[in-house]
């Protein structure tokens, strides 16, 4: 049977799919930027290796969040992986907070982008945003890793089932 041939099914319903992906587990990260258009950040469990050559990721942003401009007009992000224990500052920056209070929660630092790096993240990876592909109400934003740093002696945190889960690297068996 081809597929124009296949029987027409009723839509998988938003909430059906989001159901289903609260059962796929993913790391935590506070994608930053900054730049002409300010300072701006937000969580997002969105994040995805593309390639190694050149190193390439990509994230992927709801147009109708309050920072999507910035990300747009600055070019560049920090992807700053979340250890357990900061829970917390994936709250705030995933919220309604105003920019100053999420970024006055933690220190920051730069490297090559101007992006902010987490002080204390399990891992860093700064970029340039390459390419931004509209798709659906998200923009994914394919971005080249300029510089890398890491900590990760710490255990990670995951969210899954709607909630955090701190991963220690004992466990990886
Ligand atoms: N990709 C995204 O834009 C994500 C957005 N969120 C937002 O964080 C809040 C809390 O999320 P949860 O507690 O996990 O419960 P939830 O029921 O809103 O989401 C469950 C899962 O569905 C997916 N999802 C949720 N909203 C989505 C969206 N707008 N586009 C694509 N995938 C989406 C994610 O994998 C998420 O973990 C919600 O407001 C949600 O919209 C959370 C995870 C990913
Ligand atoms: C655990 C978690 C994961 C999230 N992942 C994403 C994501 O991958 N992409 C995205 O666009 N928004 C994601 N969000 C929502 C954004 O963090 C939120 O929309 C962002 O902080 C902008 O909010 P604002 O419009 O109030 O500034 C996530 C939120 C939480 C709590």
């Amino acid at each position: 049977m081809s597929v124009h041939e296949l029987p027409l099914l009723p839509e998988v319903s938003q909430q059906a799919f989001r159901d289903a992906m609260s059962g796929l587990g993913a790391a935590v990260n506070i994608i930053t930027t900054d730049g002409p258009a300010g300072r701006a950040g937000f969580t997002a469990t969105a994040v995805c290796s593309v390639s190694d050559t050149p190193p390439t990721l990509l994230v992927c942003l709801n147009r109708n969040a309050s920072v999507w401009p910035l990300f747009r007009d600055n070019g560049v992000l920090c992807v700053n992986t979340l250890a357990a224990g900061q829970e917390s500052l994936s709250t705030l920056f995933g919220g309604k907070t105003p920019m100053t209070e999420r970024f006055a929660a933690a220190r920051w630092h730069t490297q090559r982008s101007g992006a902010p790096l987490l002080q204390g993240a399990l891992m860093a990876f700064d970029c340039t945003i390459t390419q931004v592909v509209s798709v659906a109400t998200h923009d994914i934003l394919f971005s080249n890793v300029m510089a890398l740093e890491r900590h990760d002696a710490q255990p990670g945190l995951m969210w899954f089932d709607r909630r955090y889960h701190a991963l220690s690297r004992q466990d990886a068996r």
